[in-house]
């Protein structure tokens, strides 16, 4: 090492180092070359006091071994891989004294490129690359980059509950492995299958005739030679058979997805996702940003279109949290881009676990109950409605109140739903994060499927004809007091509604687990303020139906709709007046007759007895 120093800071341009001999070296911050993760590298010009211009790089081994003079390479390649093996992260650092040539030419393309308005970036590029040539490697240096707290329980419940972990990075092969391993994503039984640039190199054969073999030999070790797992159930959570891990770098993947030939390119890509989807985890390494958000594009459209999830902390997997379905950030040291761009955001990689395997597992039993239920609960209430057009002749008269239409949604049955949809813990959380195969049971959208689905419409249908047809029953006599008296039709409405009410809410009370103090208030609290507002509302208009005034409207064509439809059909530059009481458009013609009793209003021909000779709320049913 020609140079050993600590770096004590920046002030305005001024670099300040100590040296190994406790010296402060002073220097002037001439252009700092940023770092950008596809270049894996980044410098900085200074001046020293003496008046060298310097250049100082830092980066990837991979990134800094091909422009620094290859005799000091060997020797610090062989400490790289050491450290880099034993987990540790490392870099390379290496320098070059600019003459004044070389930094006026440097600075005039710097100056240049940062001031292009088209192109920027390319042309940045460039002159970084001619800039940082001819080095002369330092050293490298290997930092601890210990693992996040709980990082392995947390892989392995993710496992756990079938959730297929995939470690996209830009870090070393030999790092990223070591950490995988930390982390149990690879086990010592773990068959290794490694498709790097390393293990396509072979004197003899090229790299396309290697990658073709490998990738066939790996698809019949994993997928055609594997034992079959049992229908429905993925090969990651089988105990079944050998467990494989998967390894690929950035460069190889280059080669698997941007084929010269068109055909082979899918064919490789096809053979890539068949062995990924069959080994427990698959490690990509030395990953650009770019190369990250392919991978997940990639999986993402693959067959079953399964649902994926990223998270990171750096910029460099902004882009793989804009494309996966479900995008997580951690506020770490790297900045906050990739929180800013996430879905959701987590302090530590450990709060994964009870994002998923606790929150996620009861949001969805929740969500998809509330979506189901509220299907029941409308076919409930709408069923009877449609019925009831069977039995007042189509004339469009609503079984229910007003009232009762208007609040039934948002008032006596909207709680209760909400509180659940909140609430809810079918299974209590310790058990949740204790047993992560509990989540499996939700996998694949289990719950909102064809079978569940069915059950809610036929149980809606079930209830909402049963409440029909029960209080038809009940009303096969009307006069059900003792005087004699006879109920209409608002009576069978607000009978059929109070039941309805009644039992949705008492079905969301059976279904509810978890009883809080809220879910008590609510469901109850919803029965009695039904109970209260009935008790009113039929205090006024309702329940009586002497109160009520009926207006039951027959319009001149609307016996049957059919008709109505064609008669305008046959008419159709004739303009029309709309029925006041029921908005159907009528001809211009005068009513024949209209009579008005206070409480029936007729237009056209006369109607049918049914209709017209009873006291509107005893005419149904008759
Ligand atoms: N600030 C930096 N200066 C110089 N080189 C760096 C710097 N940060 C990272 N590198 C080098 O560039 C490589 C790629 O960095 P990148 O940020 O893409 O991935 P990573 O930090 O290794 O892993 P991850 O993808 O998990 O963030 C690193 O492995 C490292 O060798
Ligand atoms: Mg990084």
């Amino acid at each position: 090492m020609r140079y050993g120093f600590t770096f004590l800071g920046l002030e305005s341009k001024t670099m300040k180092i100590l040296n190994r001999n406790n010296d402060v070296e002073m220097y002037e911050l001439l252009h700092v070359l940023n770092f950008d993760p596809v270049r894996r590298r980044m410098s900085v010009i200074v001046r020293s006091k003496s008046g060298d211009t310097l250049l100082f790089c830092k980066g990837a081994d991979s990134s800094i071994f091909p422009r620094v003079r290859q005799e000091e390479v060997e020797r610090i390649r062989m400490h790289v891989e050491r450290n880099a093996t034993e987990g540790y992260r490392t870099l390379c650092v290496a320098y070059k004294i600019l003459s004044a040539e070389e930094y006026a030419q440097a600075d005039a393309g710097l100056r240049d490129a940062r001031l292009a308005l088209q192109d920027r970036e390319e042309k940045l590029m460039t002159v970084y690359n001619q800039v940082e040539t001819g080095m002369s490697l330092i050293g490298a240096t290997a930092v601890e980059d210990r693992l996040q707290e709980e990082a392995a329980e947390t892989m392995e419940a993710l496992q756990g509950a079938g959730i297929k972990v995939w470690v996209l990075t830009g870090d070393k092969m030999e790092t990223a492995k070591s950490t995988c391993y930390a982390c149990r994503l690879f086990q010592r039984s773990t068959e290794l299958l490694e498709l790097t640039v390393r293990t396509l190199e072979d004197g003899e054969r090229s790299r396309e005739v290697r990658l073709h073999e490998l990738l066939l030999e790996y698809h019949k070790k994993a997928v055609q030679d594997a034992p079959p797992v049992k229908a429905g159930v993925n090969r990651s959570w089988s105990s079944a058979g050998q467990d494989y891990g998967f390894i690929i770098d950035g460069a190889t993947l280059s080669m698997v997805l941007n084929n010269s030939a068109e055909s082979n390119s899918s064919r490789y890509k096809n053979l890539f996702l068949q062995i990924c989807q069959n080994c427990t985890s698959v490690l990509c390494c030395r990953m650009a940003p770019l190369q990250k958000a392919q991978i997940v594009k990639m999986v993402k459209n693959s067959k079953g279109s399964p649902i994926t999830l990223s998270i990171g902390d750096g910029a460099n997997d902004v882009s793989m949290i804009l494309e996966a379905h479900v995008g997580i950030g951690i506020k770490g040291k790297e900045g906050r881009q990739a929180v800013r761009n996430s879905d959701y955001a987590v302090p530590k990689l450990k709060h994964l676990k009870k994002l998923l395997l606790a929150h996620g597992h009861l949001y969805y039993v929740r969500i998809a109950h509330l979506v189901q239920y509220f299907f029941y609960k409308n076919l409930c209430f709408i069923l009877p409605q449609f019925l009831y057009q069977f039995f007042c002749g189509y004339s469009q008269q609503p079984l229910y109140d007003a009232a009762y239409l208007t609040m039934y949604n948002i008032c006596f049955t909207s709680m209760p739903i909400l509180a659940y949809s909140l609430l809810e813990q079918h299974i209590c959380i310790e058990v949740l994060l204790d047993n992560a195969p509990l989540y499996r049971e939700i996998a694949k959208n289990a719950v909102l499927r064809w079978g569940t689905f069915l059950y809610w419409t036929v149980l809606g249908v079930f209830h909402g004809l049963l409440f029909f047809f029960g209080v038809r029953f009940l009303f096969s006599n009307p006069a059900l007091q003792d005087n004699g008296q006879v109920f209409g039709n608002w009576s069978y409405g607000t009978i059929v509604f109070t039941v309805l009410v009644f039992t949705v809410t008492l079905k969301l009370a059976l279904d509810t687990r978890h009883w809080t103090w809220i879910n008590h208030f609510v469901i109850w609290g919803s029965l009695a303020f039904y109970c209260v507002f009935q008790l009113l509302l039929g205090r006024n208009n309702m329940a009586f139906p002497e109160a009520t005034t009926f207006v039951l409207c027959v319009c001149q064509h609307a016996e049957l709709g059919v008709s109505l439809a064609g008669h305008h059909l046959a008419h159709p530059a004739q303009p029309t007046a709309r029925d006041p009481a029921c908005g159907v458009p009528q001809t211009p013609r005068a009513p024949r007759s209209t009579e008005e009793d206070g409480s029936v209003e007729r237009w056209g021909p006369p109607v049918s007895p049914v209709f017209s000779q009873a006291p509107a709320h005893e005419n149904l049913f008759r």
